[in-house]
Order: C-alpha cells, then sequence, then structure tokens
C-alpha cells in the first residue's frame, strides 16, 4: 500500500547553516493519524510547514524527501507541486483567528479554496461547506457564513476551519496543535469533533502536538521529536506501555496526567537532555549534506 505521506531522511536548515531538522523519517498511512510530539522548538511546525510547502524562507530543505501519495513533491516544478500539495492536503492552524482574513465574510473564505484550487462552481462550493457545517455541528450555517470572524467565539471559528479542512476532502489533514488555543473545555469538544470527522471520511492526519494527553486520544501512531531528530516512533498503545527511550520516559514523567491536571509539571531530566546533546552532536559531526541526491528546494 502506498503511504498517503512518506517523508525521508529529510533535513532542513537556517541561512546559518543550522540544523533546524535532522534526517527526518516518518510515513501516515491513508486514514491514520500520526502524532508528532515533542516539546516547543522540536521542530514539529516545521515538518507541517515543510509538507504544505510554506518553509519560512530563512529554512530550507538541503537532504531528503516528502512524498504524498507516491509523489515525490522535490522532484516536481514549483507550480506544479503547489497544485499537488493543495488537491491533496489541508491545514487545521493553531490559531483560528490569525488563520482567517478578518475583515471577510466566513462563507466566501471558506468556498474560496474549493473554487480557486480545485475548480468547483460556487453553488457546488457552497452546498459543501454547508454540508461540513452541519457536520461541526453548527445549526445557523447563514448566519455563520455570513459573519465576519470576530463576530464568532474561538470555538466557532476552530469548527469553521476544521469544516474548510474537510470539505474538499484532503487526503491529508496537517493539524498543527489546533486546540492549543482554546479553552480547556472547548479543547475536548474540539478534539472529539476532529476525531470524528476524520473516521467518518477516513482522512489521514499528521496531528501536530505538545500534549501527550491528546496524543493518546487521537492517533494511532506516535513520532517523538527532540531538536528536530526523531528520538522513538511506535504504535501509540506501545509507546504508552512501554516507551523505548529514555526521552519519552521523561516527557511522559513531565507531563500532568491529562486526567490530573492538579499533578505538578517536572522538567525533563537534564541527564536525559545531556545525552541527547551529545547523540546530536555525534550526528551532526558526522552529517554531510546529500545535495545532489537530495531533493533541495526552497
Ligand atoms: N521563521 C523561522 N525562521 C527561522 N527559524 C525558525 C522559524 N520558525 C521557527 N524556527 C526555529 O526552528 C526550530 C523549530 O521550530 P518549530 O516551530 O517547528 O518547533 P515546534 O516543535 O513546532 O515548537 P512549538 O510547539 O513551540 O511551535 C526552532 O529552533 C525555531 O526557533
Amino acid at each position: 500500500m502506498t503511504a498517503c505521506l512518506d517523508i525521508t531522511n529529510l533535513s532542513a536548515t537556517l541561512s546559518g547553516g543550522q540544523r533546524v531538522l535532522r534526517s527526518v523519517s516518518l510515513t501516515v498511512e491513508p486514514g491514520e493519524v500520526r502524532a508528532l510530539v515533542g516539546e516547543s522548538g522540536a521542530g514539529k511546525s516545521m515538518i507541517g510547514k515543510a509538507v504544505l510547502g510554506v518553509l519560512p524562507p530563512s529554512v530550507k530543505i538541503v537532504e531528503g524527501s516528502i512524498r504524498l501519495e507516491g509523489t515525490d513533491l522535490g522532484a516536481l516544478p514549483a507550480r506544479e507541486r503547489r497544485r499537488v500539495i493543495g488537491a491533496k492536503t489541508a491545514l487545521i492552524p493553531q490559531d483560528p483567528l490569525t488563520a482567517l482574513n478578518p475583515s471577510r465574510r466566513i462563507g466566501p473564505q471558506m468556498t474560496d479554496r474549493l473554487v480557486h484550487i480545485l475548480g468547483w462552481t460556487a453553488d457546488r462550493a457552497d452546498s459543501r461547506v454547508r454540508q461540513l457545517l452541519d457536520e461541526v455541528h453548527i445549526r445557523d450555517p447563514d448566519r455563520v457564513m455570513r459573519a465576519y470572524p470576530h463576530e464568532l467565539s474561538g470555538g466557532m471559528r476552530q469548527r469553521v476551519l476544521i469544516a474548510a479542512a474537510f470539505a474538499a476532502e484532503p487526503r491529508l489533514i496537517v493539524a498543527d496543535e489546533p486546540t492549543t488555543a482554546l479553552d480547556v473545555t472547548v479543547q475536548k469538544q474540539i478534539l472529539r469533533l476532529i476525531a470524528q470527522l476524520q473516521k467518518e471520511h477516513g482522512t489521514a492526519i499528521l496531528f501536530v502536538t505538545h500534549d501527550l494527553g491528546v496524543v493518546a486520544k487521537i492517533s494511532q501512531k506516535v513520532t517523538v521529536l527532540y531538536a528536530g531528530k526523531v528520538v522513538e516512533e511506535a504504535d501509540t498503545a506501545t509507546l504508552f506501555a512501554n516507551p523505548a527511550h529514555a526521552y519519552t520516559r521523561a516527557l511522559m514523567a513531565a507531563t500532568p496526567k491529562y486526567t490530573d491536571p492538579q499533578a505538578s509539571l517536572k522538567p525533563v531530566d537534564d541527564a536525559v537532555l545531556a545525552g541527547l546533546a551529545a547523540e546530536i552532536a555525534v550526528a551532526d559531526h558526522d552529517w554531510r549534506p546529500n545535495l545532489h541526491g537530495g531533493q533541495a528546494r526552497g
């Protein structure tokens, strides 16, 4: 079976040469949810951005490949790459407010992508958006489609963006900390909603989060990232039952249990971090970007 997303040995550097991704490999099978977990700055969003073709200009892919349903994105001309990414993927962002244009009504913002990228008629896009608003339990679609972003609550805005992401039936959704900016009570509803739509639509998701409670609830597979390097990957159940790497164990110990918000936060042990830093220093010392064999692109 061809993987929905297949990232192989992906390395990326900043303009000054610092590595932000270190030979990252991961796959997301069709209909599967893979969580990408790690502390702030680990490079989780960078991977999502690389897949969506929206890396900041200061970040360059210097090695490796990203395949969407078998198509090597690095081998395509920029225009064709944008078309493939637009047709096969969608994003559920962290902050619904900044993801929406404040000066445009919700309706056209939702239908735009269907009309302009997928070439649908305005009528088809409109009825599809209404159908998805219904699926995310928005009962008054007319009001919501006429509203400006600031007229909706944070939870409603995120429902709108979830509906927009699923509307075009993408093969892969990148969900980048989609509940982090929301109130705790709303977080649970939104997570349940994403899980429900994911199952109903059979969409693969690369789910970026720093929250192991979220990982446990939504994913079947998990990749643990530290300083742009994959530290461990496993089935989610296996990872929680039997974390193999000291860093994963430390991350678990450092995370208050989802069910016990009163539990205190413990920092990851210094000895574990020192061990990781040493591993990374050795890997970086031996690493030379394979610019000729890789799919370097901006
Ligand atoms: N626009 C940018 N230009 C240069 N470096 C960046 C840029 N954005 C992020 N970085 C750096 O790249 C690394 C990875 O950042 P990234 O945002 O992917 O981490 P993350 O794991 O998603 O963390 P967070 O949970 O805080 O978003 C970090 O060292 C960060 O400082």
